[in-house]
This record gives structure tokens, C-alpha cells and sequence, in this order.
């Protein structure tokens, strides 16, 4: 077999474009426990998401995770699932649209975007063989994920990595570590905050849910922790509220290690034990509304907030497809592109006719 993959025909005749590749983590094929199972397995194999030994892991995720999670997270993929399919991937779908929409109207129309998922369909290999295809030679790699880990971010681009060190031709590459304090970003949380208190009004309490990680990941340089209270800081900033206004929680807590805290949870409960009856909660990590977002903070937040005595819970839909969330990812993308903004229409030079035209031997 060759260490290499097939490059696409090679012509002097194309004008080699600029591509960007948004990134998000994945979902199942369709809510069922057949299809869990495939999913989880590529995920939880990964060695940037489960940082055990592998001698050990292997006979945990192969006996026991993989016989009980895929039925148990079945069932809560149904509970959130739509007629177009899994909500992470349809929001991908259609940001993945607008960005494309957005570049056009800022002149920037000959940009190929599209999308991968790191676990599942598309695969960011497919997505990008098929970029290359259509003759992208420059690549903006987006994952989108606002604060970077190793887990989410990192791993994303581990996938492009791979996929170019098989590559006999690769593609120049810019990459997006993360966004989180971002202005575009925060002041479309902001808005989509101050949006949701017009209409409801305001609780005692604004939540702020992020995605966890093992607690150890912190200790050993991963910034995910650091990052997630910037951005509730720049939040809080923006809305003008008190630090008594406002609260960071980690939530998607995975196995029996300590995550990062405090749990979206138990504090929850505890709030509305010490008499806070109403929260408003968000969740600014995830781009996209999805099973963490959807069905863990929206259904059964809701259900622990009140069952410990809360009155009033409202959910705040992730940025999704908001107009002002498409222009802060499309400055964001503009930023990376750099120069590559300037002479997406320029014609390659062509080496062999230059070479042979100064009569310069091959
Ligand atoms: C926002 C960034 C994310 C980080 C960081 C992250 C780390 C992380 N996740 C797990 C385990 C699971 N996560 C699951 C779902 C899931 N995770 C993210 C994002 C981050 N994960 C998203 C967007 C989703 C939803 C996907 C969807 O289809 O809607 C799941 C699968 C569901 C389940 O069975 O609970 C697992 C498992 C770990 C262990 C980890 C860091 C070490
Ligand atoms: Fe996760
Ligand atoms: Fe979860």
C-alpha cells in the first residue's frame, strides 16, 4: 500500500482556493443504541478525551461502558432529537451555510466552507479530501469550540493532522485555537441574554454552564478552565452585572474523578435550597444547542432546580443561528485568513512554463 493518498489530477489551468473547515465534536447516526454504540466507542477511544492507560481503559469502555451507555444516552438523544435529525448536527449544517453567505456579502464568495464532525459523519478526512477536490490549497481550520481543550479543540485538529501527514501535496494552514474572549462572540452572547430578559424578564440568578473536563487536565497546563471564567467575566462585563449576579458551573460530568467545579448540578440545588427561586441559565461553551445543552441542562437541570424548591428556570438557546454569533465566526474566520483575503482570484504561477520559458533545465 502506498504511504500516501492519491492526490487529486494535477492542472496548471485552476485557480487554487481558500477553504475554511469548521469543526464541532459529532453525534450519533440516529437515536438508537445501535448507533451509540459506534460513536462513543471512536470518542471515548481517544486518547486526548480519556487519558488512562490504555491496558486499563480498554476492558472499563469494552465491558461495561459500551454494553450500558449506548441504551441509557439512547434514550436522551430521543428526547431531544428533530424530523432533520440530531440538533448538533442540523445547527452545524446551517452555520456552516450563513458563514458561507456571510464571506460572499464581505466579498469573499470564491471561499469553499464546509463542515467535519471529529466523531462520525462527515469525517473531517472525507470533508477535507473532498476540499482538496475542489482544489483548495489554503485551509482556515475552525473548530468550534469558544475556549480551547485538549479534549474538544485539540483533538479536532489531531483529525486535520492526520489526514495532512498523508498527504503528498499539503494544503498551507492556519488554524483557530479559540475564541473566548473574543468581542464579536461575547457581545453576541450578550445580546442573545439581554434578548431572552426582554421578553421573560430577569431572575436572581444568570447560570453560566460550561462543558467539563477532568479536573487533573488543569493541574497538567490545559487552559479549558481559564478560559471558561474569562469568558463568564467578559459576560458578566458586558451585561453589567455584580459578581453576586452571576454564576460559572461546569456541567457533563464523565466518570468518577473529580471535574472541574463547581457542578452545574448540585449547584443548582443549592440554589434554590438558599432561597434563589428563579434562574436564568446558558450555556456560552457550546455554539450549537445538543444533547449537554438540550437535554442535561434544559430538561434535567430543570428538573433538580425544582425539585429542590426553584420556581422559575429558564433555558437560554445556544447562539445557534444568530445573526450577530454568523458575522463575529465570519470576522473571526477573516482574521485568519490574513493575506489569503487579498488574492483568492490570482492565478498560480506556473513553475514549468516560467522554467521552460527561461530556458532553465528540469
Ligand atoms: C464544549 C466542549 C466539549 C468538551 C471540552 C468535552 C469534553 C469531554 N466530553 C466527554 C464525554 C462526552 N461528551 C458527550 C457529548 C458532548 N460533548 C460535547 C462537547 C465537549 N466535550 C458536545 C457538544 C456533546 C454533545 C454531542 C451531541 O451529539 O449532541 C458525550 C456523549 C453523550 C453521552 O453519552 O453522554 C460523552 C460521553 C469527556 C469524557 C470529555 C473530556 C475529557
Ligand atoms: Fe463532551
Ligand atoms: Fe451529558
Amino acid at each position: 500500500m502506498p504511504d500516501f493518498l492519491p492526490e487529486p489530477e494535477f492542472r496548471h489551468d485552476y485557480t487554487p482556493k481558500t477553504g475554511v473547515l469548521l469543526i464541532n465534536l459529532g453525534t450519533p447516526e440516529a437515536p438508537t443504541a445501535k448507533a451509540l454504540r459506534p460513536y462513543l466507542k471512536e470518542f471515548l477511544s481517544d486518547r486526548r478525551v480519556v487519558e488512562i492507560p490504555r491496558l486499563l481503559w480498554w476492558p472499563i469502555l469494552n465491558g461495561v461502558i459500551l454494553t450500558l451507555r449506548p441504551k441509557k444516552s439512547a434514550a436522551k438523544y430521543a428526547s431531544v432529537w428533530t424530523a432533520e435529525g440530531s440538533p448538533l448536527l442540523v445547527h452545524t449544517q446551517r452555520q456552516t451555510k450563513l458563514l458561507k453567505g456571510w464571506l460572499g456579502e464581505h466579498g469573499l464568495q470564491d471561499v469553499v466552507v464546509d463542515f467535519a464532525m471529529r466523531y462520525g459523519n462527515p469525517s473531517v478526512a472525507d470533508t477535507l479530501t473532498r476540499m482538496r477536490k475542489q482544489g483548495v490549497e489554503r485551509l482556515v481550520v475552525v473548530p468550534l469550540y469558544p475556549q480551547y481543550a485538549g479534549s474538544s479543540s485539540g483533538t479536532a485538529l489531531d483529525a486535520v493532522f492526520r489526514l495532512l501527514q498523508k498527504m503528498r501535496n499539503m494544503p498551507e494552514v492556519r488554524t483557530v485555537r479559540h475564541f473566548h474572549d473574543d468581542a464579536g462572540y461575547i457581545g453576541a452572547l450578550a445580546g442573545r441574554i439581554r434578548a431572552h430578559w426582554a421578553i421573560h424578564g430577569r431572575a436572581q440568578k444568570l447560570v453560566l454552564s460550561f462543558h467539563g473536563v477532568p479536573h487533573r487536565t488543569l493541574e497538567m497546563g490545559d487552559p479549558y478552565h481559564c478560559e471558561c471564567l474569562k469568558t463568564g467575566r467578559l459576560l458578566a462585563e458586558a451585561l453589567e452585572l455584580s459578581r453576586d449576579d452571576y454564576i460559572v458551573t461546569f456541567q457533563s460530568r464523565f466518570g468518577r474523578a473529580e471535574w472541574l467545579q463547581p457542578y452545574t448540578e448540585p449547584t443548582l440545588e443549592k440554589l434554590a435550597k438558599e432561597g434563589v427561586h428563579s434562574v436564568d441559565i446558558a450555556c456560552p461553551g457550546f455554539v450549537a444547542d445538543c444533547l449537554e445543552t438540550l437535554e442535561e441542562i434544559a430538561m434535567e437541570g430543570k428538573q433538580a432546580f425544582m425539585a429542590a424548591g426553584g420556581r422559575d428556570y429558564r433555558y437560554i438557546d445556544c447562539l445557534n443561528e444568530s445573526a450577530d454569533w454568523i458575522a463575529a465566526l465570519g470576522r473571526i474566520t477573516v482574521a485568519s485568513l490574513g493575506d489569503w483575503t487579498q488574492n483568492t482570484k490570482v492565478k498560480p504561477v506556473n513553475r514549468l512554463e516560467i522554467a521552460k520559458s527561461v530556458g532553465a533545465t528540469q
